[in-house]
């Protein structure tokens, strides 16, 4: 199709923009171009004000604005001047009768809901913020998109001002004009109906929900399956009616284009490093970690969390809770890695990891947890409030000690890291703990005692595939290579570790693999009907186990 093919002139435009963004220049173009500009209140003023000719709405309604500004283009001299389709001649022949004039552009955009609504402004000021009069007139540009162009985004105004000057918009320009506004008004309605369903009940009736389209990917979870990634726009929840942080809306610095796993992957790492106050390094695999540890910086935490299993950080993706240094880059670069997510980037951190052609590396703002989650399921979906810390069973503060002497500052460290990590581990999870790094991951079992072992015997036998210098270890951290650090480890490494379980231990099985491999100290949610055979267990090995009273799930 030729780009000028079915132009339609634009003789009249009718802007109201809350957002006056390019407006100025937005109307010194369409004046230019022999354009008459109608306009509302305040968008008039700064019209007039910039010396540009305008005509209030007003003047064409013959009816004031009123209502502290709930009724200005509500009209018929403005809706059927913006409804009437020019292809059909009794459409012509009707405005011509009741003397109204046709609108052939309409520049609007909305009263800020969302914005209102995270401002924590109280019920009447997100109310008085729903915009009314807006939308209608979106709508109305959109459905006749046939003879009308409909803008709502000043990112917009340049091409609108180019069209102008060429003569007006296409069809298919205003085809895609129309579907744009249309998507708009729906993440808008979406964000109202979302917001005033939580004042009426905790759980919506109904869920409306919108997400924009930001890459058709190569492929989804695998290669015959077709794959996008979208952002959102709007969730039909009170609590967080869109996020701007989280891996879809990251800045990609370097490497080759994202993939469906890398986004899921990624998203996983990102849970995981955020976890942790201090700084931390995750590594994902398969939605799950093969490595996380905190660290005095972020280059000494990777070091000890790609120590936890170097087998599986081969392909892994990182993800970081601090600007990545130039330590870090330097010891991320021989390693084969799909993807790393940080912050930030130090200076010269991101120039050493984008030598690394296929390293996709991003920055992203760590995405907001006090969201609410969906999982599809056949017909339908489940949805749930994501699971954050609290300060409640998450807190060391808050936990019984049900066996053995009350844990001193250091193993009470490695507990409390140990339960926050665990998190990030697909259930049934057991995670074995020593010095702030995982040593042993027990993921996605059906049942706990298969996770336990797990997690024993791959603490060992990675362990046992170094030489188990002990001295390395130590200049690890203070410096030595990677690969001098993986060597360094000792091959036993379920003795001494503290030990995390995301759920109650049903039986004392599970507990009893830990304690015969020399695990010193437990922390899980307690719970269970057999606690007292559990406890029991614990006490008989004299190890310290603390109930935290909270479970952490992660299917
Ligand atoms: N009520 C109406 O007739 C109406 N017509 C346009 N608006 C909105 O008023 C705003 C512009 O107003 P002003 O030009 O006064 O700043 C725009 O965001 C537009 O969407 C209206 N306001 C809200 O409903």
């Amino acid at each position: 199709m030729s780009t000028t093919e079915n132009l339609r002139p634009i003789r009249r435009a009718l802007v109201s923009v809350y957002d006056k963004t390019g407006l100025t220049e937005l109307a010194a173009a369409l004046h230019a171009a022999g354009v008459e500009i109608l306009s509302t209140g305040s968008t008039a003023g700064k019209i007039a004000e910039a010396g540009i000719p305008v005509t209030p709405v007003e003047d064409v309604t013959g009816f004031p604005e009123c209502l502290d500004g709930r009724v200005k283009t509500l009209h018929p001299r403005i809706h059927a001047g913006i409804l009437a389709d020019r292809t059909k001649e009794t459409h012509v022949a009707e405005l011509a009768e009741l003397g109204v004039d046709a609108i052939d552009l309409v520049v609007v955009n909305l009263y800020p809901f969302t914005a209102t609504v995270a401002s924590g402004a109280d019920f009447a000021g997100c109310i008085e913020q729903i915009d009314i009069g807006g939308p209608t007139m979106v709508r109305a540009a959109a459905k006749n998109h046939a003879s009308v162009a409909i803008v709502t985004n000043p990112a917009a105004y340049p091409d609108v001002a180019a069209a102008v000057a060429a003569g007006g918009f296409t069809d298919t320009q205003r085809k895609e004009l129309a579907a744009k506004a249309f998507a708009h008004t729906a993440a808008y309605d979406a964000a109202v109906a979302g917001w005033f369903a939580t004042q009426v009940a905790e759980t919506p009736e109904v869920v409306g929900a919108q997400w924009e389209l930001l890459e058709v990917l190569r492929y989804g979870e695998n290669p015959h399956q077709a794959g996008a990634v979208y952002k959102t726009n709007a969730l039909g929840f009170g609590k967080e009616l869109s996020e701007t942080g989280g891996i879809a809306n990251a800045v990609q610095l370097s490497g080759k284009a994202m993939s469906y796993n890398n986004y899921t992957d990624g998203d996983a790492a990102l849970r995981a490093a955020y976890d942790h106050a201090q700084p931390c390094v995750a590594i994902i695999k398969h939605a799950n970690p093969c490595g996380v540890a905190i660290g005095a910086d972020v280059a000494e935490a990777h070091r000890k969390a790609h120590a936890c299993d170097p087998v599986s950080a081969f392909g892994g993706v990182i993800a970081v809770n601090r600007p990545v240094s130039v330590e870090l880059a330097n010891q991320i670069a021989p390693i084969f890695t799909e993807v790393v997510l940080a912050p930030g980037y130090e200076e010269g951190a991101a120039e050493i990891l984008a030598t690394k052609k296929n390293l996709r590396v991003l920055k992203v703002v760590p995405p907001v947890r006090e969201t609410v989650e969906f999982k599809q399921i056949s017909g339908g979906l489940v949805v749930q409030d994501r699971d954050a810390l609290n300060d409640r069973g998450d807190d060391p503060q808050n936990w019984t000690l049900v066996s053995g002497e009350a844990a001193d500052t250091e193993t009470l460290r490695d507990l409390e890291f140990a339960w926050k990590a665990v998190r990030a581990v697909r259930s049934n999870a057991i995670l074995l703990v020593n010095d702030g790094a995982s040593v042993g991951v027990g993921m996605g079992q059906v049942n706990r005692v298969d996770s336990c072992t797990l997690a024993v015997t791959r603490a060992n036998t990675l362990g046992s595939r170094s030489t188990g210098d002990a001295a390395k270890v130590e200049a690890g951290v203070g410096g030595a290579s990677v690969a001098d650090l993986v060597d360094a480890l000792p091959p036993q490494r379920a003795q001494g570790a503290v030990a995390a379980s995301d759920a109650f231990f049903p039986f004392a099985d599970g507990l009893q693999i830990l304690i015969d491999a020399g695990v010193r100290a437990v922390v899980q949610p307690g719970g269970s009907i057999r606690d007292e055979e559990v406890i029991a267990a614990a006490q008989a090995a004299g190890i310290t186990m603390y109930f935290t009273g909270n479970r952490h799930f992660s299917h």
